[in-house]
Parts: C-alpha cells; structure tokens; sequence
C-alpha cells in the first residue's frame, strides 16, 4: 500500500474570486488551506474579472494558510484554458478541477503544465462530482501512482453529485455514502488525499460537527467549506484526539522495548498490535507535530 505524504487538509474553505468582502476577510481567517473559486461560485458575467484578479490574491496570500488552491473552471469550458493559463502564471500550491470525468481530463491539465514554464509546477485535485467520475474513480485515482500525474488530492463534490443523480440529499447522507466510501477507497488505492463535500446549512455547525465526524469515520482526510464559521468544527474533528495521541505513544513505545525488537506482533493492554499499527501510530504523531508546529 502506497503511504502518501502527510497534508494537513482538515479545513480546506472555498473563496469566491468576485467576492471582495470575503476575499478581504482571508488575512484574519486560518485553516489548512483555501480554494479561490473561479468556477461555480461566480457567475458567467463575472469570469473574466475574478480571473484578473488572481494574481492580486496570490501575490498577497494569507500567512495562515499551509496551501493555496485555484479553482479553475473545466478545460472543457469556455472558461478552462484561460482560467489554467492564469493560475499556472500565480505559482498557487495546487490547481483544482472540477467535473473531472475521466484520467484523460487529469492528465490534459498535466500536460499543459509541463509545457509552461511555471516558476514552480502546482499539485492537481480533482473534483469527483459526476456520475461517470464515480464509475471511472478507480482510473482516476490510479493516477495518484505516477507522479508525472502531478495528483494530490480528490474533492467530494456532493451538490453537483446531487444535482446530477436525483438522490434525495438526506440529513444522514444515506444515498450518498455508497459513493462517498468509493472514493475513499479509490484515493488510498492512488495513495492520494480525500476531501469531504460542503455542508450547505453554514449557520448550523452542530450539523456542520456531525458531517465531520461522520466522515472522518469514513476514512476522509478532512472537509471542504464554505463559511470561515465551519473551520473550528472541522479542524477539531479531523485533528488527533488526546486519546489517540496517547494511544499512539504508547504503541509505540511498546514496539521499543528491548523484548519485543524484531516482533511482527505484540500483546498490549489485552489487544493484539501488529507493525501496522505501529505505521499508524507513526503517522498519527507525524500529524500532531504537524499541527502543533
Ligand atoms: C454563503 C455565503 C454567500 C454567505 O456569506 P455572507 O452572507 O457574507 O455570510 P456572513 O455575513 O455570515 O459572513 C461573515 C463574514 O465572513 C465572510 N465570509 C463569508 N464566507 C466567506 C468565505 N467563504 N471565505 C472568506 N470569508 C467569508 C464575510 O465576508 C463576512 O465578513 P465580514 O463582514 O468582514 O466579517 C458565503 O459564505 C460564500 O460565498 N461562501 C462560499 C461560496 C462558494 O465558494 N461556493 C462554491 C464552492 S462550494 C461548491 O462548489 C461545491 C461543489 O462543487 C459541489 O458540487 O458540491
Ligand atoms: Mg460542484
């Protein structure tokens, strides 16, 4: 199994690039990473003034965000190569895509990456918002293997997925999850990270700490938001309990005492832990000291 490296993608807010107010309320907000908007945020009339402004924005981006993302619109529009064109020149941490359909609509970004001379080559994520992007997610994900591919990380797109399909969006996701957990298990076959979809209701954040921690139980490595509200809830949900840390600490120091060097499995506290627990382990304190930095 691939070990991706470790990101810290538990809050991850999307900013409308047409929207002042919020555009201006990033140097006070701080959360894993933003996503500039280009796309479903702002409206046709507006494309091509969001557009001129990313340079502005990423010239001046916000000292509290590990990554800064560009939201593009899909290749396929009229919008895409323009949008792509202008977020390469920006040098942003990675450039997301939305209604990605199939590898070919990855690796067309990727490819007009390579023949840029950007100043440094963005990471690539992918919206899995489409019907067909679920039936073709384990193509998708695959890319996630070979680094050329330049893809990090794949976002749940539940609005449009809704949209698209007719499910009834229910409080507890129920039609939704079947997908949900395809992509989960696609994005750890790619070795990639996965982002839970939006929760529309921003002013209701104890529904908003539910959504979480259902899908930090599903496997995903944090959420996509919409409101600088949500980032609290999210960020406690996806981050290490004190439980956990204590547990991992202690799974590890198991592994290094003197009697059990060069065990594949060990007894502790009544349960069996094996080496992959210890990897977890590892990884979840790896984490930690990631957020405590
Ligand atoms: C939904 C909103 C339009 C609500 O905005 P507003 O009415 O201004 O809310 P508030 O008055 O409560 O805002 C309080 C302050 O916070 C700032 N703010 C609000 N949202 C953001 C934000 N996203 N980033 C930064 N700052 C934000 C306001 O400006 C207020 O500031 P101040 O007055 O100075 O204190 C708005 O939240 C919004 O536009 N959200 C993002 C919408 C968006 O990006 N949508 C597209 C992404 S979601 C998506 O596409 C889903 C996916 O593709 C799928 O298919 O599922
Ligand atoms: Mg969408």
């Amino acid at each position: 199994m691939i070990q991706p490296p470790i990101h810290l993608r538990r809050s991850v807010l999307y900013v409308p690039a047409s929207n002042d107010k919020a555009l201006a309320k990033l140097a006070s907000l701080s959360c894993d990473a933003v996503v500039i908007d280009l796309e479903d945020a702002v409206a046709p009339s507006e494309k091509a003034a969001a557009r001129a402004k990313l340079a502005g924005i990423l010239g001046n981006r916000p000292a509290s965000v590990r990554e800064v993302v560009v939201r593009i619109n899909a290749l396929s529009s009229e919008w895409g190569a323009d949008d792509l064109a202008a977020a390469i020149t920006c040098a942003p941490d990675g450039i997301l895509l939305p209604k990605v359909e199939t590898p070919r609509d990855v690796l067309e970004a990727a490819d007009m990456l390579e023949d840029s001379d950007a100043p440094q080559e963005p990471l690539l994520w992918a919206m899995i918002e489409t019907p067909r992007a679920v039936l073709n997610i384990g193509a998708i994900a695959e890319l996630g293997r070979d680094a050329a591919s330049r893809l990090s990380c794949l976002v749940a797109g539940t609005n449009d997925l809704i949209a698209m399909t007719g499910v009834l969006a229910t409080p507890d996701r129920r039609y939704l999850m079947p997908w949900l957990m395809q992509m989960v298990l696609a994005a750890r076959a790619g070795g990639l990270d996965i982002l839970d979809g939006v929760s529309n209701d921003f002013r209701d954040l104890d529904a908003l700490a539910a959504d979480c921690g259902q899908a930090l139980a599903m496997g995903f490595d944090g959420k996509t938001l919409i409101h600088p509200a949500q980032i609290a809830p999210a960020e406690a949900a996806f981050s290490p309990s004190p439980e956990a840390l204590a547990d991992a600490e202690r799974i590890v120091a198991a592994f290094a005492l003197p009697e059990n060097a060069g065990k594949g499995a060990i007894g502790l506290d009544g349960r069996m832990v094996e080496l992959l627990h210890r990897a977890q382990a590892e990884r979840l304190l790896a984490k930690a000291a990631m957020i405590a930095k």
